[in-house]
């Protein structure tokens, strides 16, 4: 069961404190718990349990999660040369984002590990997330038949003629084989049950098991409605949190090994500026005491924005759906090893060759997904498809800071949309746009279309999409990289490579914002393969000497 409340007696009981009961915390509290039967571990989650909570277990329910009570919708600072209006939503609920988001599920590409690797990442290898990727919990496989309708089969079919592309049946199968993906098309993986449409989300794999009885885990507790404000330390040495219960009850917890930090990539960089650990000019700006001046908290904030090209259909999209965005394109726009000459100390700084794998990436929406486009007189037509073209490995990178030492003030998330200075990331949405347009002048997808809403037939030009594709555009909700992992001599990486705060002890980070570079493709499966490898790692310091299958060969 999950708790709502601890006692006074508690607060030093615990061995290990997880703060963020999301997608990484999940797999961590489960496995932890797994690995290390005699350690006492908490996990606080600061919103409720989502067992039994079909608001939220059912996928095809997600949109009406946007904006709603289980969401911190985060803005956006002024972008210049983007849209302002991006909101950002952030899940508060047991399993985080997985909880909230579409489940689409992909590996991890080779080439992303390759620079992670290269950017100081030790033992963070393709082979090494294989592994991990192999060992999720969750139930992951491509849209099943029956959710398959015929509007998304004949853009499949479209698009591999178009674009003179495969059609690609599992995305994933073709990434643990060949360790990319290059120019395809097809329908997605994604984790869920296809017998009753409801998520395999990080709560559902790894925590209702234990919440149903089915596992036990008398060493495990599970706080939910829990706020933790602040990260304790003495002499660089974190010694827990203060958290506050729904009751409005504090308590000050003391675990007896280490905090694990997995609020994620906007709410972990948030809590350690409040508790003073971050740059020392922005800490000292806001009166806020300095615990350790740690100049990349917040900094590297990475995303994948996505722009929309919207078409009214003649007729109604048919049911079946996972969630109507079932089926991707990838595609390659520059030359064959074009990373070779983009030396990046950020995100590319041996000039790694990435061959021909996709630069573009491509989501389908059986629905009007207008949101930003409306903002701007676009019509909203009833019956709607749209494609959005979004950046795989964006090159602009923004930060998140803090504008005032209240807590209860968001922080500022800047993310210097399209501020790339070769306009990288805004060609590359232009090259999407026209993507577009061909597939849906080619039959039998074209049959299902009506008239294209926006931009419209008369935004023709380079400049002219290019305009209108950063003014409507959005995000694909893949924020990450705030406290990233680095080497030694990299003053903004926040952590190691084992997850641990550089200069201080007993603290580490398992959550999105470890990201060093942007994965090529949608984070989840990252993400939880973060979570699996921080069990191991914390596990293993702790005696465990892995198992049978090799789970902990590091
Ligand atoms: C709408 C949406 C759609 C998406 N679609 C996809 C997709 O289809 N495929 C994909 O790969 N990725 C997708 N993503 C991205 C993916 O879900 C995230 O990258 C990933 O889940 C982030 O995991 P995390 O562990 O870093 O953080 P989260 O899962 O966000 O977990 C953080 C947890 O910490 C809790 N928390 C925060 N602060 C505190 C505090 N101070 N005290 C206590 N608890 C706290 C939060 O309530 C939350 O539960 C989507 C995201 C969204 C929002």
């Amino acid at each position: 069961m999950t708790t709502e409340v601890i006692s006074s007696s508690q607060v030093k009981d615990f061995d290990y404190v997880i703060v963020g009961g999301g997608t990484a915390g999940c797999v961590i509290a489960s496995r932890l718990s797994e690995y290390l039967p005699h350690k006492k571990i908490l996990m606080i989650e600061a919103g409720p349990s989502d067992y039994n909570d079909d608001r939220v277990l059912k996928l095809k329910e997600w949109l009406s999660l946007l904006g709603g009570d289980l969401d911190y919708d985060y803005g956006t600072t002024e972008q210049p040369n983007g849209n302002s209006h991006i909101r950002h939503s952030r899940a508060k609920v047991l399993g985080g984002c997985s909880s909230h988001n579409t489940l689409i599920s992909f590996r991890p590409f080779e080439y992303d590990c390759q620079v992670w690797e290269s950017l100081g990442c030790k033992g963070w290898s393709f082979k090494t997330m294989m592994r991990l990727v192999d060992n999720l919990r969750n139930s992951i496989q491509p849209v099943h038949n029956r959710h398959r309708n015929q509007i998304c089969k004949d853009w499949v079919k479209s698009s591999s003629t178009a674009m003179n592309i495969p059609v690609i049946h599992d995305f994933n199968h073709q990434i643990r084989e060949t360790g990319s993906l290059e120019e395809g098309v097809g329908f997605f993986s994604v984790s869920y049950n296809p017998d009753d449409g409801r998520r395999s989300s990080a709560s559902v794999a790894y925590i209702h098991p234990i919440l149903r009885g089915s596992e036990n885990r008398p060493n495990l507790t599970i706080l939910t409605g829990a706020w933790v404000s602040k990260i304790n330390s003495s002499n660089k040495k974190a010694t827990g949190v203060d958290v506050t219960l729904k009751s409005g009850a504090k308590f000050t917890l003391t675990p007896k090994i280490e905090t694990i930090l997995c609020a994620g990539a906007v709410d972990t960089p948030r809590l350690m500026l409040l508790s003073g650990i971050g740059p020392k000019e922005q800490l000292n700006s806001l009166d806020i005491p300095v615990v350790h001046d740690l100049p990349g908290v917040g900094e590297n904030l990475i995303d994948h924005p996505e722009s929309i090209i919207m078409w009214e259909l003649n007729t109604a999209v048919p049911p079946q759906t996972t969630m109507d965005s079932d089926a991707g394109i990838f595609l390659r726009r520059e030359a064959p090893d074009a990373a070779t000459s983009h030396r990046d100390p950020a995100t590319n700084p041996k000039g790694l060759a990435d061959g021909k794998i996709a630069d573009i990436m491509m989501h389908c929406y059986q629905i009007p997904f207008c949101l930003n486009t409306a903002r701007l007189g676009y019509d909203v037509p009833l019956n709607a498809f749209c494609m959005t073209p979004n950046i795989p490995r964006p090159r602009s990178r923004g930060r998140i800071y803090l504008t005032s030492s209240d807590a209860s003030v968001k922080p500022a998330l800047d993310f210097r949309y399209f501020t790339d200075p070769e306009g990288y990331d805004a060609a590359t949405l232009v090259t999407g746009m026209k993507a577009a347009r061909k597939i849906a002048s080619e039959a039998p997808f074209s049959n299902w279309l009506a008239r294209e809403v926006a931009p419209g037939p008369k935004v023709q030009t380079d400049e002219e999409l290019s305009a209108y594709a950063r003014s409507v555009a959005h995000t694909v909700y893949h924020p990450a990289g705030t406290t990233k992992m680095g080497a030694d001599t990299d003053e903004l990486a926040v952590v190691d490579e084992k997850l641990k705060v550089r200069g201080m002890s007993n603290l580490r980070i398992a959550d999105a914002g470890v990201f060093p570079t942007m994965t090529s493709i949608n984070p989840m499966l990252t993400v939880l393969a973060v979570g699996e490898r921080a069990a191991e790692l914390i596990a293993m310091e702790a005696g465990w000497k892995g198992n049978a299958e090799g789970r902990a060969m590091l």
